[in-house]
């Protein structure tokens, strides 16, 4: 592969959001003490968020979710981290003429300094930011956005960007999305309530200009009308409240124990702002949220997994390069 191949194809890099190295309190916090003090994600003042983050927060938490990741670990690392590189070698391996796919992390390994480093040695003028969130969020999109812009600070001669800002209404996202629910229920008895079970953010964010759940509700109605659901068969909620400010509302947890006081019996959940399955869908809806709908009544509860590597939104993804590259 000479330089000059190389200027004339794109460069991609798919972004997660990263995640630890080990399944240990020490790398627990080394991933959660750079995504919590990221000021996109915890908005309050530095003076007292950092010490509360570091010397109350982290000895705490990284020692109860060092257990948690133990228990979904797999034998080449964090759930998040191995599919993300899954969907990332199968939409190299089909885009391999026109693109050089890479796939980088926001607070953990790959880095995307170090991922860009490598995208400038090899020559390339023109870079696509693709974020691996359908939905665009302040907590999430925009980090990549400021490490990408870090990673080039003492550039001279910047490479030519495009970032793909959100994928929420894509079609082919909806459709993925659909047929997997679709499949789910041709296996398994269908719940009498489809919960689209987003990851929250406090609603001070959305309140500020955050379109994140505009961008839930949106997702969540197109895949209802494609699936033909009447309004008493599906519900959106939000998941994963962190710290004492209101997050969006209704939460998870408090719509599966009125469903089950309202004497609903089944559920199938979805959580369509994962692309990859990882300790919040895992462990969280998947584990912990079921025991809540069990213990309060409800006798059927059904995780349906992220599209993670499934075939359709691997072509997702190779169709929203191709769009976002078009005339490069
Ligand atoms: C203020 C805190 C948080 C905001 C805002 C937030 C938004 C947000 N996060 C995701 C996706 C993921 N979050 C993950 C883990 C995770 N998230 C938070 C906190 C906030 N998230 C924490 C503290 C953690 C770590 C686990 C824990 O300590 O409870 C992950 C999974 C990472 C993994 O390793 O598996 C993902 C993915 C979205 C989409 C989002 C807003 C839209
Ligand atoms: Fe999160
Ligand atoms: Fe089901």
């Amino acid at each position: 592969m000479s330089q000059h191949d190389n200027e004339l194809k794109c460069a991609v890099v798919l972004v997660n959001l990263g995640t630890p190295d080990e399944a240990t309190p020490n790398a627990v916090a080394k991933f959660l003490g750079r995504f919590l003090s990221d000021k996109r994600v915890v908005n309050l003042p530095k003076l007292l968020w950092l010490p509360l983050l570091y010397c109350v927060i982290l000895p705490l938490r990284s020692r109860r979710v060092a257990k948690l990741y133990q228990q979904i670990w797999l034998k080449n690392g964090s759930p998040l981290k191995v599919i993300s590189e899954q969907i990332r070698n199968k939409v190299s391996a089909k885009l391999r003429d026109k693109y050089e796919v890479h796939l980088a992390m926001t607070y953990s390994s790959p880095d995307i300094k170090e991922v860009v480093n490598q995208v400038l040695d090899g020559g390339h003028q023109k870079v696509l930011l693709l974020p691996m969130y359908p939905q665009y969020s302040v907590s999430t999109t925009a980090p990549v956005f400021d490490a990408y812009a870090k990673a080039l600070k003492n550039t001279y001669n910047l490479p030519e960007l495009r970032m793909v800002k959100d994928y929420y209404a894509e079609p082919a996202y909806i459709q993925a999305l659909a047929n997997s629910i679709k499949q789910h229920w041709e296996l398994t008895a269908r719940g009498e309530v489809l919960l689209f079970s987003f990851h929250g953010i406090p609603e001070r964010y959305a309140r500020n200009g955050d379109p994140y759940p505009q961008q839930c509700e949106d997702t969540a109605a197109k895949v209802a009308a494609v699936l033909g659901l009447k309004q008493n068969q599906w519900r959106l909620c939000y998941q994963s409240r962190f710290g004492k400010d209101p997050w969006v509302k209704p939460y998870t947890d408090q719509l599966l124990h009125q469903l089950a006081e309202q004497g609903v019996k089944s559920v199938d959940v979805i959580s369509p702002a994962f692309s990859a399955d990882c300790l919040e869908t895992i462990e969280e809806v998947s584990c912990e949220l079921r025991d809540e709908f069990l213990e309060a009544g409800g006798e059927q509860y059904h995780y349906i997994s992220a599209l993670n590597d499934n075939p359709e939104q691997v072509e997702l993804y190779c169709q929203l390069i191709e769009k976002h590259t078009q005339g490069w």
